[in-house]
């Protein structure tokens, strides 16, 4: 209702009519777009990542998901910014976790403000709490919509962020691995 309100305010505020066709019903619709794309607030990344954590007898040198599609928004602008990540990690002592779980994670950290840098370190920081692998990779590739639309208006340029931990920070053989699995993905 808050933020049904606050678009109400926005629509008039910007000279808009708010009860014209189109917009009668935008706040509805914004309030509830809102709720989608920002559905991490308010929510305790412990309560929502408790994940399975199941055991293999031998484990694969690294497991890694290629190519996860993300949409988030920047927190200075509230525009979107899209693309691609990557997440890998080394399992310590067998542990690993489904599959799914990783884009489930992208999502978590993507849905509300924030910024590339910090979707990238705290992809990490949640794949260490959940478990705590020998290493971690993550790299993001990204478009900013609040640099093509607006301000400096340069369209079709990538942002690529990466966090390499254990193995990867230490072992440049599974670093290139890794980074030449992942070569080919752009957004
Ligand atoms: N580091 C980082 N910056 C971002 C991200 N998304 C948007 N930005 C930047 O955030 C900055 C905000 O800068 P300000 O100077 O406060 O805002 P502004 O006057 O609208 O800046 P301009 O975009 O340069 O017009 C801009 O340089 C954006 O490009 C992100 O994910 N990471
Ligand atoms: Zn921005």
């Amino acid at each position: 209702m808050k933020v049904e309100r606050a678009i109400h305010d926005l629509i008039v505020a910007l000279g808009e009519d708010p009860d014209r066709e189109g917009l009668r019903e935008t706040p509805t619709r914004v309030a509830k777009m809102y709720g989608e794309i920002f559905s991490s607030l308010n929510h305790r990344p412990e309560e929502f990542t408790n994940y399975k954590v199941f055991h293999v007898d031998e484990q694969p040198e690294m497991v890694l998901i290629q190519h996860i599609p993300f949409y988030s928004m920047c927190e200075h602008h509230f525009l979107p910014f899209f693309g691609y990540a990557n997440v890998a990690y080394v399992p310590r002592n067998g542990r690993v976790i489904g599959l799914s779980k990783i884009p489930r994670l992208v999502d978590f950290v993507t849905k509300k403000p924030g910024m590339q840098e910090r979707v990238t370190t705290e992809l990490v920081g949640e794949l260490q709490r959940i478990l705590d692998p020998q290493g971690i990779a993550v790299t993001i590739v990204a478009r900013h919509m609040c640099m093509e639309m607006r301000g400096i208006c340069k369209a079709g340029q990538f942002t690529y962020t990466d966090k390499f931990t254990g193995d990867f920070h230490d072992r440049q053989d599974l670093r290139q691995e890794f980074l030449q699995q992942t070569r080919q993905t752009q957004c």
